[in-house]
């Protein structure tokens, strides 16, 4: 009822997210060539693509970590580029690698982050503390991450991303590491904070995720949108198929068993 609610008000609001004629290259290579995307408050948009589409690339210029692109690029209404940095405190991102300070513990790592977002050193302290309890962490709030397993420093990262209650949230293979219990309360999470109204913008290649979660679904191939729509629209269009199918389809890939056997045959090779 919630996500309804706000994903009414979302479609009548402005975009939270509104991209026009993206292209980045490197060197003399497009790897974006002509983006076009808006996302508005309470949508999960999930953004799919083989790797090295440009999708990683897409957010880090959303995020004003990659420079050098042209088109325009409007977070919050504002132009990015002419935007000072206030606006990326009211954005929330898990990188799909992060460099993490491990010599801190998960309370000193929190709360420093929490700060730079701006939070009182006290407010981010107890976020944390609140965050880490909630992921089911707390007995290992005050140990170094150095020693914490894969998941644990997932659930640090998502923690981070979410600590200073950002509007649009950006995740970026989210899920790696984690079990799939744990999986599955990342899943009910996002579709609360949906339905808070967030933005939630989602890449992934964990395809029956992306396929259950996601309000909508952008794919990236060729450095363009190759298709945008409801899970439930593009299954229209390319029949009635699993998202990892319709993946293939879209990006054109059916060469999977020759490559497989490509790779058998370099294994055995003396
Ligand atoms: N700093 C850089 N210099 C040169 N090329 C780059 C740089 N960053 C990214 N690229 C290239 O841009 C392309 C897109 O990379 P990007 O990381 O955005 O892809 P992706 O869709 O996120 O891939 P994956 O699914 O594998 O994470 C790749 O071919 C990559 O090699």
């Amino acid at each position: 009822m919630e996500h309804e609610q706000a994903r009414e008000i979302g479609a009548a609001s402005e975009p939270v997210l509104s991209i026009r004629d993206l292209r980045m290259k490197y060197g003399d290579r497009y790897v974006l060539n002509g983006i076009d995307l808006e996302a508005r408050q309470g949508q999960v948009i999930g953004y799919i693509g083989p790797n090295g589409a440009g999708k990683s690339t897409t957010i880090k210029i959303m995020l004003g970590l990659v420079q050098g692109y042209t088109g325009e690029v409007r977070l919050f209404g504002q132009n990015i580029a002419e935007a000072g940095p206030d606006y990326k405190r009211r954005i929330g991102y898990v990188p799909e690698t992060a460099e993490m300070y491990d010599n801190l513990t998960a309370r000193e790592y929190l709360t420093f982050t929490g700060e730079l977002y701006g939070l009182a050193p006290d407010l981010a302290e107890w976020k944390a503390g609140l965050l880490m309890k909630g992921f089911e962490l707390g007995h290992a709030i005050d140990s170094r991450i150095a020693s914490y397993s894969k998941g644990m420093k997932q659930k640090v990262l998502l923690s981070s991303c979410l600590l200073h209650d950002p509007d649009l949230i950006f995740l970026d293979e989210p899920l790696s590491g984690l079990d799939a219990n744990s999986v599955m309360v990342i899943k009910e999470l996002l579709d609360l904070l949906a339905g808070q109204g967030k933005t939630i913008f989602y890449s992934s290649h964990i395809m029956d995720v992306v396929e259950k979660i996601s309000s909508r679904i952008v794919l990236l191939s060729g450095g363009r949108v190759a298709a945008d729509g409801s899970f439930e629209e593009l299954r229209a269009r390319g029949g009635e198929k699993s998202l990892e199918e319709l993946f293939n389809q879209l990006t054109d890939f059916h060469e999977h068993r020759q490559i497989a056997e490509r790779l058998a045959a370099a294994v055995k090779e003396r």
